[in-house]
Order: structure tokens, then sequence, then C-alpha cells
């Protein structure tokens, strides 16, 4: 069995570069590395429902916080005896967002906090009904809000095929995200979570390979 680690942050931290690094270092000290990138668009209609809500279509689903929530974790149910099987073949599979994305944004489009009842909701849907596998680790790209906002523009404006959608603009938002983000953190929601800003990747390998 390997290992499952979830890697999490807000919208332009560097998830997706970060999660490269370690799969190319990985990889290279031949280890067996699998991942998997949530939401996962083109492959499932229910990712692409969200992304076509966050871009500005479906108003009506866009403003339900539990449609949203109920959308992103429809992809993830969809992808879970693939992670399983991953999980059984592999040295090691990283996710690029998963569940504590769905508990995070959609607190903090609430205003709650991380004792939410939608944090709560997500855990019991995902990981108990649908059957999710606990990541044995977590990984919080913890950068500050204002790099990430400035990333994710900076991106926009560089790559035409991704604009920013409406929780990008968003600044207030990516506030909240972070605050929640912190609080699942220090309270342990799901399982130890290791924090790195602008991962060094070789420090974050070895940390992780210590636990
Ligand atoms: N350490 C870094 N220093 C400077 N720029 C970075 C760094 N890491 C990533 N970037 C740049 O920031 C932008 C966002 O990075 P990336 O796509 O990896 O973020 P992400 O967290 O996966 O974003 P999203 O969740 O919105 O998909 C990209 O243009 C990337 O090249
Ligand atoms: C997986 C997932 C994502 N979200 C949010 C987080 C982002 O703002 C968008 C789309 O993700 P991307 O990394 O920008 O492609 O959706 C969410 O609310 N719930 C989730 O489960």
């Amino acid at each position: 069995m390997g290992q499952l680690i979830a890697v999490e942050g807000l919208d332009g931290a560097g998830k997706n570069t970060l999660v490269t690094a370690l799969v190319d270092r990985w990889r290279s000290d031949g280890l067996r590395v699998w991942t998997l990138t949530f939401p996962r668009y083109g492959a499932s209609v229910t990712a692409d429902l969200a992304a076509e809500a966050l871009h500005g279509r479906h108003g009506d689903l866009r403003d339900s916080v539990y449609a949203m929530a109920l959308m992103f974790a429809l992809d993830r149910a969809d992808a879970a005896a693939e992670i399983r099987a991953a999980v059984a073949d592999h040295d090691i599979v990283l996710l690029d967002r998963y569940v504590a994305s769905n508990a995070a944004y959609n607190a903090a489009r609430l205003g709650q906090d991380s004792d939410g009842e939608v944090v709560e909701w997500v855990r019991h849907l995902e990981f108990d009904r649908f059957g999710l596998p606990a990541p044995d680790h977590h990984v919080l790209l913890g950068v500050p809000p204002r790099v990430a906002m400035d990333r994710a523009a900076h991106r926009a404006a560089t790559d035409a095929s991704r604009p920013q959608d409406l929780y990008e603009r968003d600044s207030d938002l990516q506030l909240r995200v972070d605050g929640v983000y912190r609080q699942l953190a220090q309270s342990n929601w799901m399982s130890p979570w290791l924090s790195t800003a602008d991962g060094d990747v070789a420090d974050l390998a070895a940390r992780l390979s210590r636990e």
C-alpha cells in the first residue's frame, strides 16, 4: 500500500507546480508515483458543470453552496475506486486538491469556520458515504493570499486557456479560504498536515518520507 498525499492551498498558490516537481523527484528516485488533479475537468460532467458555473454560467447552481459542494464531491466519488486501486499499486499517490478544498471553499463562502456545518457535511458525504480514502498526509501550500492572487492574475494574463474564475477574482473569499485552511490544519480535521511556503521540494520530499 502506498501513501496517499493531498496537496491543498489557494488558487494560484502553486499546487500544480509543486506536485509536478514532487512527481519528477520521486520518479527519478525510482518510486512508483500516481497523480490526479481535482476537479477532473474534461473527465467528469459535474466537474465541468462546476467550472462553467465558476466562469459565469448556471448562476442558480453557483448561488447554492451545497449544490456546488455536491458537484465537486460527485466528481471525486466517481474517482474513488481509481484512487483506491492506485494506492494499492503505487508507492505514492499525490492528489492536487481533495476533500479539504470542498470544506475550505464552501465554509468560506458561507462565512463559517472550520467547525461550521458545511465542513462536517462535506466530511460525512465524501469519506463516510462516498467512501473516499482518507489521506495519510496533507501538504498545505501556505503562501500569503496576496501572493497567490497575484500569481493567479499573472497566469490569466499570460495564458489564455486559464482565465480567472469568479472565486479567483474574489479577494475577500480568498482571504476567508486561507483562514479556514489554517483552522483545518490546526484542528487536525483529517490527518497530519505539513505546511510549506513555496515548497523547497527536496526538504518537503524528505519530510514526507520521514513521516
Ligand atoms: N514558487 C513560485 N514562484 C513563482 N511563481 C510560481 C511559483 N509556483 C507557481 N508559480 C506560478 O504561479 C502560477 C500558479 O501556479 P500553479 O498553477 O501551480 O498554482 P495552483 O495552486 O495549482 O493554482 P489553481 O488552484 O488555481 O489551479 C503559475 O503561473 C506558476 O507558474
Ligand atoms: C476540488 C474543489 C475545488 N473547489 C474550488 C477551488 C477552486 O477555486 C475551484 C476550481 O479549482 P481549480 O484548482 O482552480 O481548478 O473550485 C471547491 O470548491 N471544491 C472542491 O472540491
